[in-house]
């Protein structure tokens, strides 16, 4: 069966079939206000229940959860005591003379149905929360009790129409060694939370998953998106082959962890993580990283219903100070719009959104008071470690000075009310608009670092949306075009002696490794479960043999030379 691989990897073991419990309307009628009263006391007490239940989640002994499982586990708690939900239910019960069963059935419905008619990805990850909480709901009314926790035997592949959020979190991953799923895609939860989690994962299989059964032996192969359901013996030995290669090159990598990250030739390189919030920094320095990158901010600002407030901020940007123990951490800020929107804030339509009005030009615009209150909440933090700031989607020199005076605003503002915060904390910015790239001499001489984001750099380059499948052939960061920008970048960085990072997803691609050394790069920010593979790399190279190999590549016109000689040279 071939699905969509979300996280690499071989799993080989027995199925486990979830199927969905579907509830359907029982169409009975209260008849009195007494029990309309009863009703709503069991709404009211199943959400209590409810709630307690994903608090449990949230202190699983056996688990520490990532930042995402806790921003999901978040958002459900804030749907939970949504009061228009609460209003919804109880208007049916007391006009409709609905019991609470069918009335909290019909609200999540409808709820559900909305966010599903948006089309938009995150709109539908949203709906795939509600159905979850309405689950929840159910359950607690039909029993009264809470929902057991999933126990699952040994080497266990779960196989299901789709695995709701918060069951994603409460699987036990020391027995579930990897799933399939018939629907969801690459931003599901299911596959969000199996690539962090380093669990081997295909979604979207379709209906060919039904003919799986209970115990059936199943091999996930991650990386080519292929479920496999009881297969003969010689393909269970060769997937056993690959998958004890694979451990061991995983082992062979751990070793690493205490050289220090240099190349054959001595020059030293900073690896970081890409990172959510606090709780994805204990992952980083797992796999050797040296502090974070990137924080992505908006992750903070989409899985709730209103803005968080100064004072949640501070403690949001505080705990990844105080995680970081010392190390940098690069904080982004708000980088909504595009394919990023908030459930609670509408962005006006507009025809080109990535384009459009989004990221840094938001934050000058109508959201400078969201923009001042976030900087207000990093400058606070970087009291408790060593916090660094980064403005997205910076086009121009302009757009730089204007958040630079809003951020030394702020900054006196704290002076005069004798709040502490680091004078100096570095400011840099993203480098993902081709005008900025090259304007880079310009603008290295007013911040303080740089750091490319590839993943928009080459979108806007090439002019190719990076969602579009019918474009995918363009998007290309190994194009000459979008190459030329990085190396201008770097070297225009290293000119003007500011630091350098790369945190778009080149900067995880092994073929990419040895050419950006060659133009200079020291520092690469990735997601956390890359970096061992960059720094095996590094440990074998030197940065005289990356220049040259920078040098050979300059002299290609085509991507497919390009990437077709890299791939010669890359070990
Ligand atoms: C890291 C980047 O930003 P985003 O979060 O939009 O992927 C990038 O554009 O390379």
């Amino acid at each position: 069966m071939k699905g969509i691989g979300v996280s690499p990897g071989i799993a080989i073991g027995k199925a486990r079939v979830l199927r969905k419990q579907e509830a359907a309307v029982t169409g009975i009628l209260l008849k009195t206000d007494a029990e309309t009263q009863e009703a709503i006391h069991q709404f009211d007490q199943a959400v209590k229940d409810a709630m307690a239940e994903v608090e449990g989640l949230k202190n699983m002994p056996h688990k520490t959860l990532l930042q995402a499982e806790l921003d999901l586990l978040d958002t459900q708690l804030e749907l939970l005591s949504d009061p228009q939900i609460r209003s919804d239910v109880v208007e049916k019960i007391t006009r409709e003379r609905l019991n609470a069963h069918d009335a909290i059935l019909l609200v999540i419905r409808d709820v559900v149905q909305m966010f599903r008619s948006l089309k938009d990805e995150y709109m539908n990850a949203r709906s795939a929360d509600m159905e979850d909480i309405g689950q929840r709901l159910l359950a607690q009314l039909r029993q009264g009790t809470h929902k057991a926790p999933l126990a699952f035997a040994p080497n266990t592949i779960l196989i299901a129409e789709d695995i709701a959020p918060s069951d994603t979190i409460a699987i036990d991953t020391r027995h579930v060694i990897g799933f399939a799923t018939q629907t969801g895609g690459q931003t599901s939860h299911a596959a969000i939370i199996a690539k962090t989690r380093g669990l081997p994962a295909v979604v979207g299989c379709g209906q060919a998953l039904e003919q799986v059964k209970d115990n059936d032996i199943v091999i996930v192969d991650g990386a080519k998106g292929q479920v496999l359901c009881n297969p003969d013996t010689t393909t269970i030995s060769d997937y056993i082959l690959q998958r004890e290669a694979q451990v061991q090159q995983q082992q062979q990598l751990l070793s690493l962890k205490d050289l220090p990250c240099r190349t054959l030739d001595g020059t030293d390189i900073t690896l970081l993580g890409n990172i959510s919030g606090a709780a994805d920094l204990e992952g980083v320095f797992d796999h050797f990283g040296m502090g974070a990158g990137l924080l992505r901010t908006e992750m903070l600002f989409m899985g709730r219903n209103n803005f968080p407030t100064e004072e949640e901020q501070f403690q949001f940007y505080k705990a990844a100070a105080l995680q970081a123990m010392g190390k940098p951490v690069t904080i982004r800020t708000i980088d909504i719009g595009g394919d990023k929107q908030l459930p609670y804030y509408a962005l006006p339509v507009e025809q080109n959104p990535f384009l459009g009005y989004r990221a840094i030009r938001l934050c000058l615009g109508e959201w400078k008071d969201i923009f001042r209150t976030q900087l207000r909440a990093i400058l606070r933090a970087s009291a408790f470690g060593q916090l660094k700031v980064m403005f997205p989607m910076i086009a121009n020199l302009q757009e730089l000075r204007d958040a630079k005076s809003i951020l030394e605003a702020e900054k006196q503002a704290l002076k005069m009310e004798g709040i502490p915060y680091n004078a100096h904390m570095a400011a840099g910015i993203m480098i993902e608009v081709p005008s900025a790239a090259v304007m880079a001499d310009m603008l290295a001489k007013e911040c303080d670092f740089f750091s490319i984001g590839t993943n928009d750099l080459c979108q806007y380059t090439l002019a190719a949306d990076r969602m579009n499948e019918k474009v995918a052939y363009l998007y290309d960061p190994y194009n000459p075009g979008v190459l030329r920008l990085i190396a201008n970048v770097i070297a225009q960085g290293r000119r003007h002696h500011i630091p350098v990072s790369l945190c778009g997803e080149l900067a995880a691609d092994p073929t990419a490794t040895l050419l950006l050394l060659g133009m200079g790069l020291r520092q690469f920010s990735m997601s956390a479960a890359s970096i061992p593979a960059i720094k095996h790399i590094i440990l074998q190279r030197s940065v005289e043999e990356a220049e040259n190999i920078y040098e050979q590549v300059m002299q290609m016109g085509t991507t497919q030379d390009i990437t077709q000689y890299l791939q010669a040279v890359t070990p």
